[in-house]
This record gives C-alpha cells, structure tokens and sequence, in this order.
C-alpha cells in the first residue's frame, strides 16, 4: 500500500515490539509468558473463553495483527483480566495479573504520551 501507510505499518510495529519488551520486565516470573494450560491450571479452557498471553501478542505483532495501540492494549488487558477472572482473589497470580495491569497499562500510556504521531485509535 501507500509508501506513508506503510511507514506507519513498520513504525507502529516497532513500537508495540518496545512496549512488549517494556511490560515483560512486570513479569520476571514469567506467568504471563506462555499460553494457560489445562495442565497448570485445571478447567481454564472451559472457563476462559479468549485466552491471551504475551508470546501470542509477539506472534499476533509480527503477523500485522494490531492495526493500532487501542487493539494492542485490548489483547494486554485481556490477558490480565483472564487471570483475575481463573484466579481467586486471594491467589498470587489474582495480585501479580491486578499490578501487571496496572503497570502495563502505565507503560503503554507514557509510551503513547512520547510518540503522538503513533495512530492512536
Ligand atoms: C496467568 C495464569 O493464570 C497462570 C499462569 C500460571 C503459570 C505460569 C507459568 C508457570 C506456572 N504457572 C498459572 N498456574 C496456575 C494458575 C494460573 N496460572
């Protein structure tokens, strides 16, 4: 498509791929790395109907699935809401899912306030 179209395309990927990288460092325990399994988590295919994780956002990120921050952030937010919906709220993964939502959600928002040129809806 337009040359100005696909700069942005390129550009837009570039910055969702930084705010990854910036939310990962939320999660050192890597809980929110790699798909929910049954396996881990008893009855989570049943009760989660769109599950997300971070190594799928990288995979939807460099197939062009986010056309804008507002998609990127809706899958963030997903992924985090998943938890506090599987996990009680007394759980670790309930608090760790509650403070990465919080700080992910932080990071987009200053990341997006440093670039208003990034098309933001
Ligand atoms: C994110 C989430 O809900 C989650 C990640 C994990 C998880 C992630 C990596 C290694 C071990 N467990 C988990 N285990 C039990 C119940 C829920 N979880």
């Amino acid at each position: 498509s337009h040359p100005t179209v696909l700069l942005s395309r390129a550009s837009l990927k570039m910055f969702l791929a930084n705010i990854l990288r910036l939310v990962q460092k939320h999660d050192p325990e890597g809980i929110f790395a790699e798909p929910v399994t049954d396996e881990i988590a008893p009855g989570y295919s049943t009760l989660i109907k769109y599950p997300m994780d971070l190594t799928t956002m990288a995979t939807k990120l460099s197939n062009h699935a986010y056309s804008s921050v507002d998609e990127f952030r809706s899958d963030f937010v997903l992924m985090c809401k998943n938890a506090m919906t599987y996990n009680a709220p007394e759980t670790v993964y309930f608090s760790f899912a509650k403070n990465m939502m919080e700080d992910g959600v932080k990071v987009i928002e200053r990341e997006v306030s440093l670039r208003p040129d990034i098309r933001y809806g």
